[in-house]
């Protein structure tokens, strides 16, 4: 997978193409992506309802940094005594303000915490037991050398506009439309995203107009995910 640089942000990108290849004696993993506030979260817990299990990065990029962690006392060597809370643990509305106005350091923080989000979502990988896996990340594509794409055959991009995402963001997290606005920033915008989708839902109806999509990609991944395990066999 070679790499392109991105525009929009600082990341590189993994280059993906629309039609994968299928690897042989491997479980379909889906790769859910979307920006900040797209419904990833609303796309994966349905999926779970289907029985799928879900690998999901923003969970593990939280697991990662737990008190006490290794992870989080490089973060502590790197950034300062400053990011952590007098609980112990890491002051993430600090280190959000810190990185997503200053992009040195939010490179600096991915280069600590992207690849051990990797390692922890391959080991998450070897666990899982359902017909095929989603691995839900908003980081997915960008990043390509320590990426997530690279671990995925396919990738459904959760689609709606900026407008939408910025309203949905805000009401779910009481933040100010500037702080999302600058995490947007480091993410890829709209068209970047679709162009390394192999399927894309548009998300602006209500969630059960998100679950009808969902239904038929799931049927077809069931499908996908049989078609590999008789390759593999
Ligand atoms: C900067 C941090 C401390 C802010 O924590 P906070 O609790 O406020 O936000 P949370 O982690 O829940 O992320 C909220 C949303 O921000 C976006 N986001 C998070 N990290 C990044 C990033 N490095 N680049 C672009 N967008 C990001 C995602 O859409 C995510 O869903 C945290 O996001 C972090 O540690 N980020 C680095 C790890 C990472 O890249 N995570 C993304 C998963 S691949
Ligand atoms: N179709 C929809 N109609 C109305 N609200 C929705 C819809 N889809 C998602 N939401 C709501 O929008 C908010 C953002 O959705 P969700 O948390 O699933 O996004 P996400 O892509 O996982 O975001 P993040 O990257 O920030 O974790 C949530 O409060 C969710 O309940």
């Amino acid at each position: 997978m070679s790499t392109n640089f991105n525009a929009s942000s600082h990341h590189a990108v993994a280059n993906t193409n629309a039609t994968h290849q299928l690897p042989k004696n491997k479980t379909l993993v889906v790769g859910l992506t979307g920006g900040i506030g797209s419904g990833k979260s609303a796309a994966s817990d349905w999926f779970a309802t289907q029985g799928i299990d879900i690998i999901d990065a923003d969970v593990i990029a939280h697991e990662i940094v737990a008190k006490g962690s290794d992870t989080l006392r490089r973060i502590q060597k790197k950034f300062g005594d400053w990011v952590i809370n007098p609980a112990g643990e890491m002051d993430r509305a600090a280190v959000r303000t810190h990185v997503f106005t200053h992009p040195d350091a939010l490179i600096e923080l991915e280069s600590i915490t992207h690849p051990a989000i990797r390692e922890a979502a391959k080991e998450q990988l070897l666990a899982c037991t359902s017909p095929y896996v989603v691995l839900s990340a908003p980081l997915l594509i960008e990043g390509a050398e320590a990426g997530l794409a690279n671990l995925c055959q396919r990738i459904l991009v959760i689609d709606v506009h900026e407008d939408t995402q910025l309203a949905r963001a805000s009401l779910r997290d009481e933040q100010s439309a500037i702080k999302i606005r600058a995490i947007m920033a480091n993410q890829l915008d709209r068209a970047a995203r679709n162009r390394h989708a192999d399927d894309v839902i548009v998300n602006e109806s209500d969630v059960a107009a998100l679950h009808v999509q969902l239904q038929p990609l799931h049927q077809m991944y069931l499908t996908l995910a049989q078609q590999l395990k008789f390759a593999a066999d």
